[in-house]
Protein backbone atom coordinates (compact mmCIF):
# COMPACT_ATOMS: atom_id res chain seq x y z
CA UNK A 1 0.00 0.00 0.00
CA UNK A 2 1.39 3.31 -0.92
CA UNK A 3 0.45 6.61 1.27
CA UNK A 4 2.45 8.80 -0.65
CA UNK A 5 2.77 8.66 -4.05
CA UNK A 6 6.11 10.16 -4.90
CA UNK A 7 7.68 9.44 -8.26
CA UNK A 8 10.59 7.13 -8.42
CA UNK A 9 12.97 9.46 -10.64
CA UNK A 10 15.07 7.33 -11.96
CA UNK A 11 14.41 5.46 -15.03
CA UNK A 12 13.43 1.88 -14.65
CA UNK A 13 12.95 -1.24 -17.04
CA UNK A 14 10.05 -0.97 -16.92
CA UNK A 15 9.20 2.70 -17.08
CA UNK A 16 8.28 3.49 -20.92
CA UNK A 17 11.12 5.71 -22.10
CA UNK A 18 10.46 8.37 -24.54
CA UNK A 19 11.16 7.09 -28.34
CA UNK A 20 13.10 8.72 -30.55
CA UNK A 21 12.65 11.80 -32.86
CA UNK A 22 12.29 9.57 -35.87
CA UNK A 23 8.85 8.12 -34.42
CA UNK A 24 5.79 8.76 -35.39
CA UNK A 25 4.94 10.65 -32.28
CA UNK A 26 2.35 13.48 -33.06
CA UNK A 27 3.41 16.79 -31.41
CA UNK A 28 0.00 18.28 -32.16
CA UNK A 29 -3.14 18.84 -29.45
CA UNK A 30 -4.58 15.65 -28.99
CA UNK A 31 -7.56 15.91 -31.55
CA UNK A 32 -4.44 16.49 -34.12
CA UNK A 33 -3.06 12.91 -34.11
CA UNK A 34 -2.83 10.47 -36.76
CA UNK A 35 -4.44 7.52 -36.63
CA UNK A 36 -1.27 4.95 -35.58
CA UNK A 37 0.50 2.99 -38.44
CA UNK A 38 0.97 -0.62 -38.73
CA UNK A 39 2.30 -1.77 -35.72
CA UNK A 40 -0.77 -2.81 -34.21
CA UNK A 41 -0.70 -6.79 -34.26
CA UNK A 42 -4.13 -8.29 -36.20
CA UNK A 43 -3.99 -11.56 -34.21
CA UNK A 44 -3.96 -9.87 -30.83
CA UNK A 45 -6.64 -7.65 -29.78
CA UNK A 46 -5.66 -5.54 -27.33
CA UNK A 47 -7.89 -4.06 -23.84
CA UNK A 48 -5.34 -1.31 -22.31
CA UNK A 49 -6.75 -0.54 -18.92
CA UNK A 50 -5.31 2.84 -18.52
CA UNK A 51 -4.90 3.40 -14.20
CA UNK A 52 -4.26 5.36 -11.37
CA UNK A 53 -6.25 7.90 -8.99
CA UNK A 54 -8.64 10.41 -9.55
CA UNK A 55 -6.49 13.21 -11.26
CA UNK A 56 -3.46 11.49 -12.54
CA UNK A 57 -4.59 11.84 -16.20
CA UNK A 58 -6.52 8.48 -17.26
CA UNK A 59 -9.35 9.60 -19.35
CA UNK A 60 -6.63 12.09 -20.70
CA UNK A 61 -4.33 9.46 -22.11
CA UNK A 62 -6.76 6.95 -22.80
CA UNK A 63 -8.84 9.50 -25.08
CA UNK A 64 -5.17 10.34 -27.26
CA UNK A 65 -4.03 6.34 -27.10
CA UNK A 66 -7.45 5.48 -28.44
CA UNK A 67 -7.66 8.07 -31.18
CA UNK A 68 -3.78 7.43 -32.17
CA UNK A 69 -4.52 3.27 -32.21
CA UNK A 70 -8.11 4.10 -33.94
CA UNK A 71 -9.47 1.49 -30.43
CA UNK A 72 -12.50 2.37 -28.90
CA UNK A 73 -12.77 4.27 -26.53
CA UNK A 74 -14.71 3.31 -22.73
CA UNK A 75 -14.89 5.66 -20.32
CA UNK A 76 -15.28 3.93 -17.03
CA UNK A 77 -16.41 7.00 -14.61
CA UNK A 78 -19.64 6.37 -17.05
CA UNK A 79 -20.49 2.65 -15.89
CA UNK A 80 -20.66 3.55 -12.15
CA UNK A 81 -24.05 3.14 -10.61
CA UNK A 82 -25.81 6.26 -9.40
CA UNK A 83 -25.27 5.43 -5.73
CA UNK A 84 -21.43 4.96 -6.16
CA UNK A 85 -20.81 8.89 -7.97
CA UNK A 86 -22.93 10.20 -5.49
CA UNK A 87 -20.73 8.38 -2.66
CA UNK A 88 -17.79 10.27 -4.39
CA UNK A 89 -20.06 13.27 -4.88
CA UNK A 90 -20.40 13.57 -1.00
CA UNK A 91 -16.42 13.01 -0.48
CA UNK A 92 -17.02 8.83 0.71
CA UNK A 93 -14.63 6.52 -0.68
CA UNK A 94 -15.89 3.60 -2.48
CA UNK A 95 -15.13 0.49 -0.70
CA UNK A 96 -14.55 -3.12 -2.35
CA UNK A 97 -18.25 -3.93 -2.08
CA UNK A 98 -18.95 -0.51 -4.11
CA UNK A 99 -16.32 -1.53 -6.77
CA UNK A 100 -17.07 -5.37 -7.61
CA UNK A 101 -19.57 -4.71 -9.85
CA UNK A 102 -18.70 -1.39 -11.62
CA UNK A 103 -14.97 -3.70 -12.39
CA UNK A 104 -16.82 -6.26 -14.07
CA UNK A 105 -19.06 -4.31 -15.87
CA UNK A 106 -16.08 -2.35 -17.17
CA UNK A 107 -14.56 -5.64 -18.05
CA UNK A 108 -17.28 -7.13 -19.60
CA UNK A 109 -17.63 -3.91 -21.95
CA UNK A 110 -14.26 -4.11 -23.32
CA UNK A 111 -15.13 -7.30 -24.06
CA UNK A 112 -18.19 -6.94 -25.86
CA UNK A 113 -16.40 -3.91 -28.27
CA UNK A 114 -13.96 -6.41 -29.33
CA UNK A 115 -17.18 -8.74 -29.90
CA UNK A 116 -18.23 -5.59 -31.74
CA UNK A 117 -15.89 -5.54 -34.29
CA UNK A 118 -13.44 -3.22 -32.53
CA UNK A 119 -9.52 -3.71 -33.16
CA UNK A 120 -8.97 -2.62 -29.56
CA UNK A 121 -10.28 -0.97 -26.73
CA UNK A 122 -8.98 1.66 -24.42
CA UNK A 123 -10.51 1.98 -20.55
CA UNK A 124 -10.01 4.08 -17.72
CA UNK A 125 -10.53 2.61 -14.45
CA UNK A 126 -8.36 3.69 -11.67
CA UNK A 127 -8.12 -0.16 -10.44
CA UNK A 128 -6.39 1.09 -7.64
CA UNK A 129 -5.48 -2.53 -5.93
CA UNK A 130 -4.32 -5.58 -7.30
CA UNK A 131 -7.12 -7.70 -6.25
CA UNK A 132 -9.01 -5.16 -9.01
CA UNK A 133 -6.45 -5.39 -11.31
CA UNK A 134 -7.41 -9.32 -11.49
CA UNK A 135 -10.81 -8.99 -12.08
CA UNK A 136 -10.02 -7.49 -15.24
CA UNK A 137 -7.31 -10.45 -15.52
CA UNK A 138 -9.91 -12.31 -15.75
CA UNK A 139 -11.63 -11.32 -19.15
CA UNK A 140 -8.91 -13.59 -20.41
CA UNK A 141 -10.70 -16.58 -19.01
CA UNK A 142 -14.15 -15.04 -19.45
CA UNK A 143 -13.69 -14.11 -23.49
CA UNK A 144 -14.51 -16.00 -26.27
CA UNK A 145 -11.95 -14.32 -28.49
CA UNK A 146 -8.90 -16.12 -27.40
CA UNK A 147 -6.76 -13.29 -29.12
CA UNK A 148 -7.90 -11.10 -26.61
CA UNK A 149 -4.36 -9.52 -24.65
CA UNK A 150 -5.26 -7.40 -21.24
CA UNK A 151 -2.42 -4.41 -20.37
CA UNK A 152 -2.64 -2.33 -17.88
CA UNK A 153 -1.05 0.94 -18.30
CA UNK A 154 -0.85 3.15 -14.43
CA UNK A 155 0.33 6.56 -14.79
CA UNK A 156 2.02 7.25 -11.73
CA UNK A 157 1.58 10.89 -10.22
CA UNK A 158 2.79 12.32 -6.64
CA UNK A 159 0.03 13.53 -4.10
CA UNK A 160 1.20 17.36 -5.62
CA UNK A 161 0.33 16.64 -9.36
CA UNK A 162 -2.34 14.86 -7.68
CA UNK A 163 -4.47 17.39 -6.08
CA UNK A 164 -3.00 20.14 -8.22
CA UNK A 165 -4.87 18.60 -11.22
CA UNK A 166 -7.57 17.71 -9.30
CA UNK A 167 -8.45 20.89 -8.29
CA UNK A 168 -7.82 22.43 -11.60
CA UNK A 169 -10.88 20.15 -13.25
CA UNK A 170 -13.83 22.04 -13.14
CA UNK A 171 -17.38 20.99 -12.02
CA UNK A 172 -16.13 16.97 -11.87
CA UNK A 173 -17.54 14.84 -8.65
CA UNK A 174 -14.34 14.18 -7.40
CA UNK A 175 -13.21 16.78 -5.09
CA UNK A 176 -9.48 17.34 -4.07
CA UNK A 177 -10.03 15.41 -0.59
CA UNK A 178 -10.52 12.32 -2.23
CA UNK A 179 -7.03 12.41 -3.17
CA UNK A 180 -5.70 11.54 0.31
CA UNK A 181 -8.21 8.04 0.71
CA UNK A 182 -7.00 7.42 -3.50
CA UNK A 183 -3.70 7.26 -1.84
CA UNK A 184 -4.58 5.44 0.95
CA UNK A 185 -5.99 2.87 -1.12
CA UNK A 186 -3.44 2.92 -4.01
CA UNK A 187 -1.59 -0.43 -4.89
CA UNK A 188 0.73 0.05 -7.07
CA UNK A 189 1.61 -2.85 -9.32
CA UNK A 190 4.05 -4.45 -7.78
CA UNK A 191 6.92 -7.42 -8.81
CA UNK A 192 4.65 -10.00 -9.51
CA UNK A 193 2.79 -8.10 -11.55
CA UNK A 194 5.56 -6.22 -13.21
CA UNK A 195 8.18 -9.44 -13.89
CA UNK A 196 5.78 -12.72 -13.70
CA UNK A 197 2.41 -11.42 -15.16
CA UNK A 198 4.48 -8.85 -17.15
CA UNK A 199 0.88 -6.96 -18.07
CA UNK A 200 1.72 -3.39 -16.51
CA UNK A 201 3.65 -0.83 -17.86
CA UNK A 202 4.69 2.58 -16.01
CA UNK A 203 4.54 6.01 -16.93
CA UNK A 204 5.62 8.77 -15.29
CA UNK A 205 2.72 11.46 -15.41
CA UNK A 206 4.71 14.62 -13.73
CA UNK A 207 5.39 16.16 -17.65
CA UNK A 208 3.19 17.68 -19.44
CA UNK A 209 0.91 16.83 -22.09
CA UNK A 210 3.50 16.15 -24.66
CA UNK A 211 5.57 15.00 -22.86
CA UNK A 212 2.96 12.68 -21.04
CA UNK A 213 1.67 11.78 -25.13
CA UNK A 214 5.21 10.17 -25.43
CA UNK A 215 6.04 8.41 -22.58
CA UNK A 216 1.95 6.94 -22.79
CA UNK A 217 2.30 5.50 -26.86
CA UNK A 218 6.22 4.49 -25.74
CA UNK A 219 4.23 1.70 -22.97
CA UNK A 220 1.44 1.18 -25.80
CA UNK A 221 3.96 0.44 -28.04
CA UNK A 222 6.06 -2.12 -25.63
CA UNK A 223 2.98 -3.92 -25.00
CA UNK A 224 2.19 -4.37 -28.86
CA UNK A 225 5.73 -5.15 -29.61
CA UNK A 226 6.44 -7.77 -26.69
CA UNK A 227 3.02 -9.58 -28.38
CA UNK A 228 4.22 -9.65 -31.77
CA UNK A 229 5.18 -12.81 -33.00
CA UNK A 230 8.82 -13.70 -33.13
CA UNK A 231 10.16 -13.54 -36.57
CA UNK A 232 13.51 -14.17 -35.86
CA UNK A 233 12.72 -17.85 -34.85
N1 LIG B 1 0.08 15.84 -18.34
C1 LIG B 1 -0.81 16.76 -17.92
N2 LIG B 1 -0.40 18.01 -17.65
C2 LIG B 1 -1.26 18.95 -17.20
N3 LIG B 1 -2.58 18.73 -16.99
C3 LIG B 1 -3.05 17.50 -17.25
C4 LIG B 1 -2.21 16.45 -17.73
N4 LIG B 1 -2.96 15.34 -17.89
C5 LIG B 1 -4.21 15.67 -17.53
N5 LIG B 1 -4.29 16.97 -17.16
C6 LIG B 1 -5.45 17.67 -16.65
O1 LIG B 1 -5.64 17.20 -15.30
C7 LIG B 1 -7.01 17.01 -15.01
C8 LIG B 1 -7.24 15.55 -14.65
O2 LIG B 1 -7.05 14.74 -15.81
P1 LIG B 1 -8.03 13.55 -16.13
O3 LIG B 1 -7.65 12.99 -17.44
O4 LIG B 1 -9.46 13.95 -15.93
O5 LIG B 1 -7.61 12.52 -14.95
P2 LIG B 1 -8.35 11.21 -14.41
O6 LIG B 1 -9.22 10.70 -15.53
O7 LIG B 1 -7.25 10.28 -14.07
O8 LIG B 1 -9.10 11.62 -13.19
C9 LIG B 1 -7.78 17.45 -16.26
O9 LIG B 1 -8.19 18.79 -16.07
C10 LIG B 1 -6.75 17.35 -17.38
O10 LIG B 1 -7.00 18.27 -18.42
O1 LIG C 1 -11.79 10.91 -12.90
C1 LIG C 1 -11.58 10.62 -11.70
O2 LIG C 1 -11.42 11.46 -10.81
C2 LIG C 1 -11.54 9.18 -11.28
O3 LIG C 1 -11.63 8.30 -12.35
C3 LIG C 1 -12.63 8.91 -10.27
O4 LIG C 1 -13.86 9.20 -10.83
C4 LIG C 1 -12.57 7.60 -9.54
O5 LIG C 1 -11.23 7.34 -9.24
C5 LIG C 1 -13.10 6.35 -10.20
O6 LIG C 1 -14.09 6.50 -11.11
C6 LIG C 1 -13.62 5.25 -9.28
O7 LIG C 1 -13.40 5.34 -8.06
P1 LIG C 1 -12.24 4.59 -7.29
O8 LIG C 1 -10.97 5.16 -7.80
O9 LIG C 1 -12.51 4.96 -5.87
O10 LIG C 1 -12.37 3.12 -7.53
Amino acid sequence: MLQTAEPIHQSSLHYASAPSAASTIPTAAVPAVKPAPAMAIPNHHHILIVTGPAGCGKSTVAKFLAEHYDYEYIEGDEFHPASNIEKMAQNIPLDDADRWDWLILLRDQALEALKQGAKGVVVTCSALKKKYRDVIRTARIYDEDPNASVHFIYLRASREVLLARVSGRQGHYMKETMVTSQLATLEEPDKQEIERLRDVKIVDVRGGLLEVQKLAIAAAEQILAEESPDVSS
